[in-house]
């Protein structure tokens, strides 16, 4: 079996997907979707700021991928009036990466790092200082010679991104005024989401074809967004160019995404750990062989969303299948199931 062409539900996006997204983008608080708390916690935050006419508190966002963390910080630099400077943790290796970035940013300027627990040990250091003191030390020249300048910075903002808020360090953690995190979207949510985007598209989005769509997105508007341009794509080169129910079926099964936003890569892996392990508990390399594709790969793409819709279980000893997924598989769970429970 092959899985390896992009995935039409895949919640991370490649350098020209992102391109394609820009024109989707919500630009201000008020354009944007959903995550009502820490919509109302980034106005008051960025309202206060404006006020005073001083830069926001440092935000740091975490959840997983697709869910609007560059959109964010997008909208906080632009209600900041500053620019948006864009780095992420594996892109800054060294300190002195940072520096040249640090010295180069102007008053209410907003530096977004994503994937910031990434950064190189030595940056984080020098971040510490930067978000503080709006200081930086710039060492110049090397060896016993070498001699450390400090550099005043103006008042900027930091954007944190992460996927893993766990992993950052709690002295770096502590250095946000505002942690928020962003939640999976609900349909009603992604239906809202779905209806703009098409409207930026310039085509309209049959209220049924929208709640299909919602449903099948994985809470996730990327992913939602991604469908969409595949309902549209279908709707020009075999349907009427509506975006209508029957165009949205048929591109949802060309794509193979099923009732529950499952892809083939998805049911392959319940199918397996169903059909040839009776259930499991599997070990993930055994598994990942059974279904032709890299371990890493089946832990990091679909067994997340496979464990938070309630098909797999992680124990100990390895995965497990739920009842739900033989179900979901039209099979029968067995009496004696590895997990009666569920
Ligand atoms: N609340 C929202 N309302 C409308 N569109 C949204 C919303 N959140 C995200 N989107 C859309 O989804 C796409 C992905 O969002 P974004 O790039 O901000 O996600 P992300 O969390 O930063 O992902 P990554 O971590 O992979 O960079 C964008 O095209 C954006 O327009």
């Amino acid at each position: 079996m092959d899985f390896e062409e992009e995935r039409v539900v895949d919640a991370q996006a490649g350098d020209l997907e992102r391109a394609a997204e820009a024109a989707l983008r919500p630009g201000s608080l008020g354009e944007f979707v959903g995550q009502p708390k820490l919509r109302a916690q980034l106005d008051l935050v960025l309202t206060a700021a404006a006020q005073r006419g001083a830069a926001p508190d440092h935000v740091l966002l975490s959840g997983p991928p697709g869910l609007g963390k560059t959109t964010l910080a997008m909208i906080i630099a632009a209600e900041t009036g500053g620019v948006l400077r864009p780095t992420s943790g594996p892109a800054v290796q060294h300190a002195g990466d940072l520096a040249a970035i640090l010295s180069s940013l102007n008053e209410h300027d907003v530096l977004f790092i994503d994937e910031i627990h990434r950064l190189a040990r030595a940056a984080e250091e020098m971040l510490y200082l930067a978000m503080e003191d709006f200081r930086v030390d710039v060492v110049v020249g090397k060896g016993p010679g070498a001699t450390s300048i400090p550099l005043t910075l103006p008042r900027f903002t930091v954007v944190g991104a992460t996927t893993r808020a766990g992993l950052l360090p709690a002295p770096l953690r502590d250095r946000f005024g505002l942690t928020g995190h962003l939640e999976f979207y609900s349909d009603d949510e992604l239906e809202r989401v779905l209806t703009r985007s098409a409207g930026l598209l310039n085509a309209t989005l049959d209220p049924q074809a929208a709640a299909l769509l919602a449903a099948r997105s994985r809470g996730t508007p990327r992913i939602a967004n991604r469908l969409l341009r595949r309902v549209q794509d279908w709707a020009q080169v075999h349907g009427t160019g509506a975006l209508d129910l029957a165009a949205t079926e048929a591109a949802l099964e060309l794509f193979e995404v099923d009732a529950k936003g499952l892809d083939r890569l998805d049911r392959a892996v319940l199918h397996a750990l169903c059909t040839r392990f009776g259930g499991g508990p599997v070990g993930l390399t055994t598994l990942a062989v059974a279904v032709g594709e890299e371990a890493e790969t089946v832990e990091t793409v679909a067994e997340p969303f496979l464990v938070r819709e309630g098909f797999i279980v992680r124990s100990p000893r390895g995965r497990m299948a739920t009842a739900a997924a033989y179900h979901h598989l039209g099979l029968t769970p067995p009496a004696d199931g590895a997990f009666p429970g569920l």
